[in-house]
């Protein structure tokens, strides 16, 4: 029998040596590469799985705070390298370390678990329904139509260049406004910041300093920051033909979000702009004279949502207008299944389990992927995930749940 366990100290060389492998990356790691991932797990949730005293799965999750609609947060469960060995695939040690991994967040009262999906149809099995989307396009500048004689904002607001300390100092903060004000964001923490300004650096990735830029509004205000990479080409008959990718970039106002874009379109000697994964309703190609010079090239279900308490979880969101709605919800594993009445209006909602005929009928699965506001019931009932047990719910439900702008994760886990 495969012993599947939280980890000792001396467990993290042979479980990191097992991670690597599960991801296809080398699975040679220096002392140094294993203390600096020692560094970064709490062991009490750090997940393994040993045969014969050799790892062969890995697991591990973290405590996060997840934006839900209207701005408050909720504890989630954030789980992240998992990974089986090909030696050990289709035995069940996934779902072994999931059912302990959301048994304990269950026992702790996280209200959802979280995942960002290595393929589609791995975690639907274990409640989680992809609750984000995320969306890349490639600009092409020169079809973009925007004036070349572009110089900086003209609201009386500024681009101005700064480094890598400089976004230690002032990223943060500016963060924190980004994650409240946005439906899907997750917390970072300070090795967050560390390692995407290069101060601390793994075997994976090859580190190179980008450009870093910030807007600041008329009153001097930081409320943009914006990081690319340039990657360099010239034709062959001299031209250049550069393009701009962005690493990440975090807007708290529609102005910086619009003077940073206008910026990266205006770099002399870029032709193309790589977006990074943006919200899918980003307005990036309206920006543009011309839409259609930004080009959809990803576009992908990414933040993953398993609902271990759909109380909590209705009550902390907000809602458009008053209403309420008798749902049925089944969790084969037991986590959260019920029947709730959601009352919502102005001043808050209560869920409340009851006895009252369900109007919508549905898998926990759909509940994550209605929750953030980003997918409709009438859409799942056509799919016929969802079940209206009351013609006319699914539009109901639709007009209390979805929201104007559709919610997004900016951060990979
Ligand atoms: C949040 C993250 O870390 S995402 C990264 C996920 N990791 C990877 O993709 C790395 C490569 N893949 C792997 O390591 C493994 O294949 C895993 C972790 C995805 C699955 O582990 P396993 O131990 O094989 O899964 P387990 O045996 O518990 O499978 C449970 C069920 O899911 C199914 N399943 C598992 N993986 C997949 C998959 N990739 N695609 C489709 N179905 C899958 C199994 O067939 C099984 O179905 P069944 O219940 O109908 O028999």
């Amino acid at each position: 029998m495969v012993d599947i366990r939280s980890l000792a100290d001396a467990d993290v060389a042979d479980w990191a040596r097992a991670l690597n492998t599960g991801f296809l990356r080398s699975p040679a790691l220096t002392e140094e590469q294993v203390a600096e991932r020692r560094s970064s797990i709490d062991l009490s949730r750090t997940l393994g799985a040993f045969d014969q005293g050799r790892c062969v799965a890995t697991f591990r999750s973290f405590a996060q705070k997840l934006t839900a609609v209207g701005g408050a947060e909720v504890a989630a469960d954030a789980v992240t390298n998992v990974t089986v060995s090909p030696t050990h695939r289709r035995r069940g040690l996934l779902s072994r370390m999931m059912a302990k991994d959301l048994d304990a967040a269950k026992e702790r009262g996280d209200v959802v678990a979280t995942l960002i999906a290595a393929e589609y149809p791995i975690y639907g099995r274990f409640g989680f329904g992809p609750a984000t989307w995320t969306t890349q396009w490639e600009i092409d500048v020169p079809r973009a139509g925007l004036d070349p004689r572009w110089s900086g904002p003209d609201d009386g607001g500024r681009i101005d260049l700064v480094d890598g300390a400089d976004v230690r100092k002032l990223g943060p903060d500016l963060h924190e406004r980004l994650r409240v004000g946005q439906p899907g964001a997750v917390d970072r923490n300070e090795r967050w910041w560390k390692q995407n300004t290069g101060l601390l650096q793994d075997q994976f990735h090859s580190w190179s300093e980008p450009h870093y830029a910030v807007y600041r509004a008329p009153s001097g205000e930081v409320e943009g920051l914006v990081a690319y990479e340039p990657v360099p080409h010239w034709s062959d008959n001299k031209l250049p033909q550069n393009t701009a990718k962005v690493r990440g970039l975090d807007a708290v106002t529609p102005a910086a979000e619009r003077a940073l874009w206008q910026y990266l379109v205006s770099i002399d000697w870029i032709l193309k702009v790589r977006t990074g994964h943006r919200a899918p309703d980003s307005l990036i190609p309206l920006y543009l004279p011309d839409p259609r010079a930004a080009r959809v090239v990803t576009q992908a279900d990414f933040l993953w949502v398993r609902i271990l308490d759909a109380v909590r979880a209705l009550e902390t969101r907000t809602y458009n207008g008053a209403g309420s709605l008798v749902l049925e919800i089944r969790d084969p594993a037991g986590y959260t299944g019920g029947r709730y009445r959601l009352d919502a209006g102005p001043d808050g909602a209560a869920c409340v389990p009851t006895t009252e005929s369900a109007e919508l009928s549905m898998d926990v699965r759909e509940l994550a992927t209605l929750w953030l506001g980003d997918e409709s019931a009438v859409r799942l009932a056509a799919l016929g995930t969802v079940t209206e047990e009351r013609p006319g719910a699914a539009a109901a439900a639709d007009a209390l749940l979805r929201t104007s702008r559709r919610p997004w994760c900016p951060d990979m886990f």
